[in-house]
Order: C-alpha cells, then sequence, then structure tokens
C-alpha cells in the first residue's frame, strides 16, 4: 500500500507540531500580490498595500536575482512583522526556492522559525510528484514543532512542468497541508518544448480558421486558449481533493485587457484568484475574482423560489432544479464571502 492510512493521513508528522487542517480555512484569496522582497523600496509599500489585497507573497524564487537570495529571505521575514497579517486577515505567504537548490532548506527554515506565526502558506516551485510534498511536510513539521507554532502552516504548489501536470491528481491529495495549485505557465511551456516566450495568455499563432469559402473570400480565424486544457485538469484535481485552484502569472503587465480576459476564463472554469505582479494588475483581479452583482442577483432568485433545494421552477424562461441550486450557491457563498471584506461590493449585492 503506497498511501497512508486514513488515521495516519491527519496526524502531526512531528512531535509537538499542529494538528493538520482536516478543512481548509475558508478564505478571500482572489490575487496573490508578489513582492520582490530585496528592493528596500517596494518593501517599505507593504503596509499600504496589505489592506488593499487578499494576500500578500514574499518571493524569494525566480526574477530575485541570486546574489540577492539572502537580501530576499531577510526581506520576508521584515515583511512578516511589518503588518498584523494574522489580526487583519491579509494572507501573508512566500515563495521559496525549488526543492534542489542551495536556497530551499535555509528559506524553509528561516521562515518558519523566524517568521512561522505570521506565516499562512509557503509557495512551492516546479513540484513534481507527492514526494516533493512529503519531504516539505516532514521538514516543516519538525520546524513548526521547534518554533512551538499552534497553527499548521499550508503549502500551495505550482504546476510548472510536464511532470508535475501528469502527476497533479497525487500532488493534490498528497497531503492536508496542501491549500491550492497555481499555473506555471512560463516554466511550463519551456518544460514542454512550448514554442513561445510570453508568459501566460494566448499566442497569435493559437487560432482556429473557418474553411474555404466558395468564392475564395478572406477566411475569419480565431486566437485559441494554449492554457485550457491545463487549467481545466488543474480545477478537476485541486476540487476533487477539496483545494483550491488559482491561475498565476500574467507577464503583458501592459495589456490589461488581455490580462483581464484570461484571468476571467480561470474564474468562469473554476479558478479561486490569480497572481498580481504589478499594483496595476490588483484591480483587474479584484474585479474578475468577485462575482458580478447580477450574476449574484439571479442566482438568489434561485436559491429563494427553491428554499429546499429541490423540485423543479422557472425563472425568467430558464429550467431550474436541484442541480442549478448548487450553481447557484456556489456564487451566493463566494458573494457572501466577498461582502465580508468589500463594503462596495457588499452594497452591490444587496441591492
Ligand atoms: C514567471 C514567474 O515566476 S512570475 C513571478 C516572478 N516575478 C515577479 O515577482 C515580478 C514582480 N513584479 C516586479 O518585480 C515589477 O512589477 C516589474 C519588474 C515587473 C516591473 O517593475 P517596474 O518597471 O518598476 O514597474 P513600474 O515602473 O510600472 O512600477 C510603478 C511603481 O509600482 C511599484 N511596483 C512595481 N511592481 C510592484 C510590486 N510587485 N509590488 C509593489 N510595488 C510594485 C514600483 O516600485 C513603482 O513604484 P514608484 O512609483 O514608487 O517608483
Ligand atoms: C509562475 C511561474 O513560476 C512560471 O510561470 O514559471
Ligand atoms: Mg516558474
Amino acid at each position: 500500500m503506497s498511501q497512508k492510512t486514513p488515521r495516519s493521513f491527519f496526524k502531526p508528522l512531528s512531535i509537538g507540531a499542529p494538528e493538520p487542517y482536516r478543512e481548509l480555512p475558508v478564505k478571500l484569496e482572489r490575487m496573490i500580490h508578489f513582492v520582490p522582497p530585496h528592493l528596500d523600496k517596494v518593501r517599505a509599500k507593504v503596509p499600504d498595500m496589505a489592506p488593499t489585497v487578499d494576500v500578500i507573497l514574499a518571493n524569494l524564487e525566480d526574477a530575485i536575482p541570486a546574489d540577492a537570495k539572502d537580501a530576499a529571505r531577510a526581506g520576508a521575514i521584515e515583511m512578516a512583522n511589518m503588518y498584523d497579517w494574522q489580526g487583519k486577515g491579509t494572507g501573508f505567504w512566500s515563495r521559496v526556492n525549488c526543492l534542489n537548490s542551495p536556497w530551499f532548506q535555509d528559506d524553509v527554515s528561516e521562515l518558519v522559525l523566524k517568521a512561522g506565526h505570521q506565516l499562512d502558506v509557503i509557495m512551492l516551485p516546479k513540484v513534481e510528484g507527492p514526494w516533493d510534498i512529503h519531504f516539505a511536510d516532514q521538514y516543516v513539521a519538525q520546524l513548526e514543532a521547534k518554533a512551538g507554532l499552534t497553527r499548521p502552516i499550508l503549502f500551495h504548489a505550482i504546476l510548472e512542468t510536464a511532470e508535475g501536470v501528469a502527476r497533479v491528481e497525487e500532488i493534490a491529495l498528497a497531503s492536508p497541508r496542501m491549500q491550492g495549485i497555481s499555473l506555471g505557465p512560463a516554466d511550463l511551456a519551456a518544460s514542454r518544448k512550448m514554442k513561445t516566450t510570453r508568459v501566460g495568455g494566448g499566442h497569435p499563432f493559437y487560432r482556429v480558421i473557418e474553411d474555404p469559402k466558395e468564392d475564395g473570400s478572406a477566411r475569419l480565424s480565431a486566437q485559441q486558449d494554449p492554457w485550457h486544457y491545463t487549467i481545466a485538469r488543474l480545477v478537476d484535481a485541486c476540487r476533487m481533493a477539496g483545494i483550491n485552484a488559482f491561475y498565476g502569472p500574467f507577464g503583458d503587465i501592459g495589456d490589461l485587457e488581455a490580462c483581464e480576459q484570461q484571468f476571467r476564463n480561470a474564474f468562469l472554469l473554476g479558478c479561486a484568484g490569480t497572481w498580481s505582479l504589478h499594483p496595476s494588475q490588483i484591480a483587474v483581479a479584484k474585479r474578475v475574482f468577485s462575482p458580478d452583482p447580477e450574476e449574484v442577483k439571479f442566482a438568489r432568485k434561485i436559491l429563494a423560489a427553491m428554499p429546499d433545494g429541490s423540485g423543479v421552477a422557472m425563472i425568467d424562461g430558464k429550467m431550474q432544479d436541484d442541480a442549478t441550486w448548487k450553481q447557484a450557491k456556489v456564487i451566493s457563498d463566494l458573494a457572501d464571502l466577498v461582502a465580508s471584506k468589500d463594503p462596495d461590493l457588499a452594497a452591490a449585492y444587496a441591492g
């Protein structure tokens, strides 16, 4: 038997480590805002930025130069203590360097020992199989015990190799620490030998074209989404495991329109949130990952028409039954969560 027994799955992996969660804490995580923690100027903005986002992440991995890795780690620990993350309800995460790098061990040990009381989630890059999660799980449990933490730190994996995609279900189920998984479109494109230099989004050459016209006139064609398969697979793996799927980075910072469309496709397919790399992407993520007030109004009509969630009803010419009741509940519950944090949207949903 290669799996743990149901009874041992939820046991702490180290004497003195906190009990793993049986249910994930319900949190609004529309955007994970990436901060380069080695830059004094950007780090100084964190206390003002924290109330405007759902999650701030101190990035230690790619985009941080090798000679700034120690400074980034120190900056991340400083960030942990710059704001009352646990008290004020903005998530504090860090993306550590990958498991085979010279920095992983120090990243994780220093974060847990010096900032573990504020840290919600460790993002693990380039996860290829459940063994990566198991190794980090045991290591973090030992550090949690040493630090005397009473609340478990969760894991978020990035799906950014072909091998990781092939094992995404096993990764999602690997530990009760798993909180979610994000798409890593840049490394994944390289791993798959996709022919693109873009970070997420579409590509002008990836299209479908209509059949030839009898009169020889120009044939219409339209761009397709090269990430559709991966996002759909990611959502199924995560929701099967009771965790959340996330889009990832959209690298064309200047193209907010394309960014919004890519985020919206991910939202519609089931993702809970995305990454923001630049302050301009925060408002886009907030808009996209909060349900539309008209959709919320319609969802609540369905719930009101079928109070016990059974039977059949007609609303505005559309058939409703037990299944559409569940769809409506997804939207209504998300609206309640958004409203608990955002007074403007609370008013829009109440109207
Ligand atoms: C494939 C992957 O792994 S993706 C994840 C790794 N990449 C990252 O984490 C990148 C994070 N983002 C960044 O480093 C930056 O946004 C960059 C490099 C992309 C662009 O930076 P800039 O060229 O400085 O952008 P720009 O000039 O538009 O910045 C405007 C202001 O926003 C600030 N800013 C830019 N990015 C951020 C950020 N992520 N968080 C907070 N503030 C930021 C800048 O410091 C600048 O402030 P100022 O007006 O006080 O000078
Ligand atoms: C997100 C990330 O790390 C990537 O796209 O490679
Ligand atoms: Mg990557």
